[in-house]
């Protein structure tokens, strides 16, 4: 049976390095992190999300400021509101939820905001340093960050040797996972829906990352005998067996099967979700101190 990594302790580490580094920040400098994280409509999956992340701020001893706006907001008010985000000396970072309503150009939202409060890494300018390699500037989004460091427990920060398949090839997990395995000398593979053969591909696997969006799409005969998965899934789908109408949440993995020949396995709830809300916290203290001019933690 796999270790099952505990991603909510992992994030719970991470959170109390960012407390620590944050009280330290305001008593040399003055300076307080600040969060702003903006949701457009009433998505109720959505505003679970940024109720947590709002709560986790407040936790880390941030400012955090959290702008709901109608679901028939115009796109031209986002925009304002995004630039008197950036021009807010209070704010360091600035989280736009997606997705955003079908009437809004998310693409022109992000690029608006400033490459220095990017603190989801979606920028071309963070998006091109972590392309590029240039790690120690670059905001990097945080799902795949979070996943980078629950990998590092397994295997340390040097993945020379080794093959990683990414299963997945989007903007905000599959492509800059991808980029950081690289960064960590993995040989990487991507691997997606045109894929030939993806169980075979995935039994190549030393670490497998799955962030596809399709509930337990991964079989455990698809896992390599002791290879590390990462699952990067989150899926409600229905449980009539706890009762009518309700639901549960699963990953992109069956994690059952999976965890027979896994040696290590993230688990759904409890994995990669709880990580990306503490590398949100990470990235915006980063950005918080870098405006102080002091160097900051690495995570
Ligand atoms: N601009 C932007 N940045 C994001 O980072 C972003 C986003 N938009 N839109 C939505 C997704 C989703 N997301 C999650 C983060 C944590 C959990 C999480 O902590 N999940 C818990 C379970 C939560 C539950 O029980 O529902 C867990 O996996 O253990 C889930 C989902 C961030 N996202």
């Amino acid at each position: 049976m796999a270790e099952i990594i505990d991603g909510k302790r992992a994030g719970e580490d991470v959170a109390a390095k960012v407390a620590k580094a944050s009280a330290e920040l305001v008593d040399r400098t003055g300076v307080k992190p600040g969060l702003a994280v903006v949701i457009v409509g009433e998505d109720p999956a959505s505003q679970v999300y940024v109720a947590s992340k709002s709560r986790k701020a407040r936790e880390c001893g941030f400012h955090s400021v959290q702008h709901t706006l109608a679901e028939d907001t115009p796109e031209a008010e986002l925009l304002a509101l995004i630039d008197t985000l950036n021009a807010d000396a209070a704010i360091h970072g600035i989280l736009v939820q997606l997705p955003l309503p079908a009437h809004i150009d998310s693409g022109k939202v992000i690029q608006a905001i400033s490459p220095d409060k990017d603190v989801d890494g979606f920028h071309f300018i963070n998006v091109g340093k972590l392309g590029a390699g240039v790690l120690d500037t670059a905001f990097v989004p945080c799902t795949p960050a979070g996943s980078m460091l629950l990998i590092e427990r397994i295997h340390g920060r040097d993945l020379s040797g080794l093959n990683a398949v990414v299963v997945g090839r989007s903007n905000i997990v599959g492509k800059p996972m991808a980029n950081l395995l690289l960064a960590a000398n993995a040989t990487v593979t991507i691997a997606h829906s045109r894929t030939k053969d993806l169980p075979a591909l995935c039994r190549t696997a030393d670490i497998l990352v799955a962030a596809v969006g399709r509930p337990e799409m991964v079989k455990g005969d698809w896992v390599k005998e002791g290879a590390t998965v990462v699952d990067v899934g989150i899926n409600r789908i229905p449980a009539p067996e706890k009762g009518e109408g309700k639901s549960r949440l699963v990953g992109d993995v069956e994690f059952a099967s999976a965890a027979q020949r896994a040696g290590a396995i993230t688990p759904v709830p409890g994995g990669v979700g709880p990580m990306t809300i503490a590398m949100l916290m990470a990235n915006t203290l980063v950005s918080a101190c870098r405006s102080a001019g002091v160097e900051g933690p690495k995570f």
